[in-house]
């Protein structure tokens, strides 16, 4: 086994924390290497089990040089450059970058003390070159005068110059690339963390790149790490790291590996590495395994070593030669024990996975509580309105939304139908009340076919030309001053013959309400004109029931006034959750947000950025719904309207937070897209906005309790038909429903995107 194997002797120390200590000891220190990493280990969650990716990984970059790292795909070259950037938690061991561990409190990693090139585009496909350039600057707080400065050393160096202006979106692959690598040297930072910068790029751009990074060691004590595919560029490089497994295999100049392992190329280095790398895990792997039969041996001997190691003496001679030398046991088993057996990962377990998630919780907000810093803020919102910008016909869409929403809504929801065709079957004598009766009938809403007879009417009801059968009897007329006027001799034939039969179609409850509705108020009005021209009181034909007028609402109060005042609140909801779903979920997606990061913007200023923009568009998309609401279709507007205003605003910015949080959760789009739309109909039909909550049943009365819209959608009733104010407990409760809906989804969104897993 090569003494370059396993350098600085980085396990053990690693087990016993020596290194953090001693990295928190001398956080400053200018002679300190840029880069130290002793037992690093990191895993990612799976379902229900752990990927272990670094498992413990030692690597020391010195300050002022290039150090290369080389690894086979997927040997967590990505993760790492992430853990240095501080854009992952760590879960194992110690890492200083820049002497400290990334995250720290007052660090400038990350920050502008590193420029991070990921390995995907990650850049915003609808900004020029320049105003890529811009943001960064920006970001890194950069003046005018410095950006214009660099942006035309880069532009020149990087051969873009005729780009400066063009659309990333518009560009090559190449020159997408070598836009992304401007982006991180524009603010000339002390770290560079490249992955994997040469990708794509030509061989005469790849050969100016490593020149640009040799100047810039070389007259800077800039630090650059750079991973790698193309193994033979890295010959350039101060340093050559390769890794595979999850370990750093070998870590030392150039010339050196290559004299040590006599070969003429890196690669062939690098083959050589892995191949020693895998023989050692097979004697690691068989280490272990020894290691598990003696203890299980001991076990069955009465926990006797000297007993179990007699009995497997045999055994034992047979297995020895595989060892080898005593330096090579304990090297396989420095190798073993940087891997957590799978005893000791059932031991850890879910109680410490959940105390370190509880932990890390509590620390996340600590870190992130930090006050906003301005310069970030003001990149976000600029960055975020250029996009708006870029998108105008989106934008548009977007501010008239929900003012269609609300006309479609109103236009085809609660007029009443017309045209409900109905057979008319009259055998009453012409010019009779049977006549009389049916030009009563609301001729907008029944639109009378007279037919020859009863059968030929229900004929028609059941092929479905007809809502039913209004039938007169011949004797109408006749009855029908017996049963009112003379009413002393009203038999059971004359109340028959003085009735209108109506045979219905019931299968449209709506159409069947207004149907009998209507049919009814003719009838009341034919027996009002039948009192009156037999010189009686009208009343005597009403119903012994009378209906006051109301406190508050109409007499006849319309459908759209129950439920419009809901259902603004309802749109500004759903709506605003469209406005930010998709916020940063492309950006997660495509590693922009990673940059951000880098760039050291929290997630707290992340969330203000998109936040402030929205609550823009928001401010527009209400006006515009509240001015048709009110204006064209004249909803009930009793109280103050500036509540009605806030309210809307509030629950536009619950809908805004549950969006941030759908977007910090969401892995892609079609995620995003479906947890928005799968809330849209429980909150529709929860929040007693199409229905009374009265009908709801008890166990469902507790989702809808927790709702915002409930709350507000009682409390927008409240405020515009009836007039009340905040004095009254169903107005203040729709507002602090709201807003304690909107802390709380703050907060978790906070969280969600502030993840470090
Ligand atoms: N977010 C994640 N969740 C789960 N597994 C992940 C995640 N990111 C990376 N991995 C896994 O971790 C391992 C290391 O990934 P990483 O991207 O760091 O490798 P790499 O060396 O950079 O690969 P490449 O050279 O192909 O880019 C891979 O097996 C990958 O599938």
């Amino acid at each position: 086994m090569p003494a370059a194997l396993f350098p600085n002797g980085g396990g053990s120390r690693a087990a016993s924390g020596e290194s953090s200590s001693a990295a928190s000891a001398q956080p400053s220190s200018q002679q300190q290497p840029a880069v130290i990493t002793r037992g690093l280990v990191r895993n990612y969650s799976s379902f229900r089990s752990q990927l272990p990716v670094l498992k413990g990984f030692d690597m020391t970059a010195e300050r002022g040089q290039i150090y290369a790292l080389l690894g086979p795909s997927g040997s967590g070259k990505s993760t790492l450059v992430k853990l240095l950037m501080g854009r992952l938690s760590i879960h194992g061991g110690s890492c200083t970058v820049l002497g400290a561990t990334p995250g720290t409190q007052g660090h400038p990693v990350p920050g502008s003390a590193i420029g991070y090139m990921p390995q995907d585009l990650a850049l915003y496909g609808e900004f020029t070159t320049m105003e890529t350039l811009r943001y960064f600057a920006m970001l890194n707080g950069m003046n005018d005068k410095q950006l214009n400065e660099r942006a035309d050393f880069l532009l020149r160096f990087l051969d873009m110059v005729h780009l400066k202006h063009r659309l990333v979106n518009a560009m090559s692959g190449g020159q997408q690339r070598r836009v992304s690598l401007a982006a991180a040297l524009l603010h000339q930072p002390k770290l560079l963390l490249l992955d994997e910068p040469t990708v794509g790029v030509s061989s005469v751009l790849r050969a100016r790149i490593w020149s640009h990074l040799l100047e810039l060691v070389k007259t800077t004590d800039t630090t650059v790490i750079i991973t790698t595919h193309y193994i033979d560029e890295a010959r350039q490089a101060d340093r050559v790291g390769m890794m595979g497994d999850g370990r750093l295999l070998v870590e030392d100049t150039p010339a050196n590996l290559l004299r040590q392992y006599q070969r003429d190329s890196l690669e062939d280095v690098f083959l050589r590495v892995c191949q020693e790398a895998e023989s050692s895990e097979e004697i690691a792997d068989h280490v272990a395994s020894l290691h598990e039969e003696q203890e299980e041996s001991i076990a069955q001997h009465g926990g006797d070593p000297e007993r179990a190691h007699r009995i497997n003496s045999n055994d034992d001679d047979a297995k020895t030669p595989l060892l080898g030398a005593s330096g090579a046991r304990s090297d396989s088993k420095k190798v073993r024990s940087l891997v957590p057996t799978e005893a000791q990962a059932r031991k850890d377990g879910i109680c410490s996975r959940i105390g370190q998630g509880v932990k890390e919780y509590f620390y996340s907000f600590v870190r992130d509580a930090r006050w906003a810093k301005p310069r970030n803020v003001k990149a976000m919102l600029w960055k975020n309105f250029t996009r708006l910008r870029r998108n105008y016909l989106l934008l548009l869409f977007q501010f008239l939304l929900p003012a269609v929403q609300i006309i479609l809504f109103c236009t085809a929801i609660g007029p009443n139908p017309e045209g409900l065709h109905m057979a008319i079957v009259n055998h009453d004598a012409p010019g009779g009340f049977g006549d009389l009766y049916l030009s009563y009938l609301d001729s907008s809403t029944i639109t009378q076919v007279p037919v020859a007879s009863h059968d030929l009417g229900v004929a028609g009801v059941r092929a479905g030309d007809y809502w039913g059968v209004i039938d007169i009897g011949s004797n109408f007329t006749d009855d029908l001053i017996l049963r009112f006027v003379n009413q002393t001799t009203v038999t059971p034939d004359i109340i028959i013959g003085s009735s209108i039969n109506v045979t219905m179609d019931m299968t449209n409850q709506q159409v069947a309400i207004i149907l009998e509705q209507k049919i009814t108020e003719a009838f009341q009005t034919l027996v009002h004109t039948l009192l009156t021209l037999s010189g009686l009181d009208p009343e005597l034909g009403d119903l012994p029931v009378r209906i006051m007028p109301p406190i508050y609402g109409e007499v006849n109060p319309r459908f759209t006034d129950f439920i419009l005042p809901a259902m603004i609140i309802n749109i500004a909801f759903a709506m605003s959750i469209g406005l930010t779903a998709m916020s940063f979920v492309l950006e997660k997606k495509e590693g922009l947000l990673d940059r951000t990061w880098a760039a050291g913007v929290s997630p707290g200023e992340v969330l203000i950025g998109h936040t402030l923009i929205q609550f823009c568009v928001l401010v527009v998309q209400l006006g515009l719904l509240l001015l048709f609401s009110l204006v064209v279709f004249s909803a009930p507007m009793e109280g103050s309207f500036i509540l009605v205003l806030i309210l809307s605003l509030l629950l536009g910015l619950a809908g805004m937070a549950f969006g941030l949080l759908i977007s910090s959760v969401s892995k892609d789009e079609a995620t995003a897209v479906q947890l928005a739309l799968s809330s849209f109909y429980p909150v529709l039909l929860l929040s007693g906005v199409l229905w009374p909550v009265e009908a709801i049943p008890t166990g469902l009365n507790y989702i809808s309790f927790i709702l915002p819209t409930r709350w507000a959608s009682d409390a927008m009733r409240s405020l515009m038909s009836r007039g009340w104010s905040l004095d009254h407990v169903d107005v203040w409760a729709g507002f602090v429903a709201t807003i304690v809906c909107i802390v709380v989804l703050m907060i978790l969104a906070l969280r969600g995107i502030s993840s470090r897993d």
